[in-house]
């Protein structure tokens, strides 16, 4: 840490600390509340708007998943409409959405409101072989960026829908990790038992392909959607542009470590908004040091866990913005005198 910033730290935490309110009493909001004032270098932050970005994408891999191939197009069309959960959740909390066809299997999708950024139709199946080439994940990587960095909202959201996605992204936080891909690999949209021990088995072969642990690139070359390689450049992007990040669950977090090994620094921007139910995510958590905000069991996806902590990060900023210091409400601060 420069002295700059151990000085704005130290700033910081003296406002927090001048509040109306017994030090630390406002527990992680004081965290969340430091995080923003020092990602927008001021001790009076502010995270008034939202806007979730949804990244959709089809996978080689989608006959692991419970539900068929075919529900990834029909959802776009139903977040387009705003009957999903994710364009309820968003209303709810005054988000705005973009839903962006990062390579939705079969014919190019056209509708009104639908962001057109297609790698390809559909990855290729990582069981047998590299699920796209080195140029999609540049190209991917780069759409991304350039829609993140294009974000003007407070907060940029991330969230995704892709049938399989559950088994790339246990490949790839694996490979980042350096782990084995086993503990990773859960039930994702509802596998029985038996589904999901014949997922466990395909996604060990696959990781046997390659080495232990590999970097962002190669790790989502290999078993990446474009959908999470879109994701990661995107938070890549808006987190050079001094956004709040807001993570959402197990694929959005796959995306945030590939988006960290290729830039460390834009950790400061990042809050990872929940634990998802899904089996691998605590342990992706855990891995990449990361303390999240809710644990309410959710395993929807679509950024849904992160506009439900979209309140909580508007409240913590608002509370180092708008609250009154001792000094200034002539309330006592500390121990009685004598
Ligand atoms: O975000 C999560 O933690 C999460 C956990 C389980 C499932 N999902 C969603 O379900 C889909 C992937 O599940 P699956 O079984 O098709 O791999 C995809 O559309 C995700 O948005 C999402
Ligand atoms: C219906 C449905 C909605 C989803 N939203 C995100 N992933 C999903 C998977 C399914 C199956």
């Amino acid at each position: 840490m420069d002295v700059r910033a151990a000085l704005s730290a130290q700033a910081i935490q003296a406002a927090l600390d001048g509040k109306t309110k017994p030090p630390g009493s406002l527990g992680r909001i004081e965290g969340l509340a430091a995080q923003v004032a020092a990602l927008q270098g001021t001790p009076a932050p502010r995270v008034e708007s939202c806007r979730l970005l949804i990244f959709a994408a089809d996978h080689g891999m989608a006959a692991l998943s419970a539900f068929p191939q075919e529900v990834t197009r029909q959802m776009v069309g139903n977040f387009l409409a705003g009957g999903a959960a994710a364009s309820v959740f968003a209303r709810a909390v005054g988000a705005e959405v973009t839903v962006v066809d990062a390579g939705v299997a079969g014919e190019p999708l056209e509708a009104e409101g639908l962001v057109s950024r297609r790698i390809g139709a559909g990855t290729a199946d990582a069981r047998e072989g590299p699920a796209m080439s080195a140029d999609q994940v540049r190209e991917a990587l780069e759409a991304g960026r350039a829609l993140g960095a294009g974000v003007r909202a407070d907060a940029a959201a991330f969230g995704e829908m892709g049938i399989g996605n559950t088994a790339s992204a246990a490949l790839v936080a694996a490979k980042l990790l350096g782990r084995p891909v086993g503990p990773l690999v859960g039930r994702g949209t509802g596998l029985d038992d038996a589904g999901l021990a014949r997922k466990r088995a395909a996604l060990e072969g696959a990781a046997g392909r390659c080495p232990d642990r590999m970097g962002a690139v190669d790790a989502l070359r290999e078993y990446g959607g474009f959908e999470i390689a879109m994701m990661a450049g995107a938070m890549l992007g808006a987190a050079r542009a001094r956004r709040v990040v807001l993570v959402d669950g197990f694929i959005a977090g796959a995306a945030a470590a590939s988006a960290l090994d290729l830039d460390p620094g834009c950790r400061e921007a990042m809050v990872f908004c929940h634990r998802s139910a899904e089996a691998g995510h605590g342990a992706l958590l855990e891995g990449l040091g990361a303390e999240p905000l809710l644990d309410l069991a959710l395993r929807l996806g679509e950024g849904t866990g992160a506009l439900l902590a979209f309140p909580l990060v508007r409240a913590a900023a608002a509370m180092l913005a708008e609250m009154a210091s001792f000094e200034d409400a002539g309330v006592s601060a500390g121990p009685p005198a004598g």
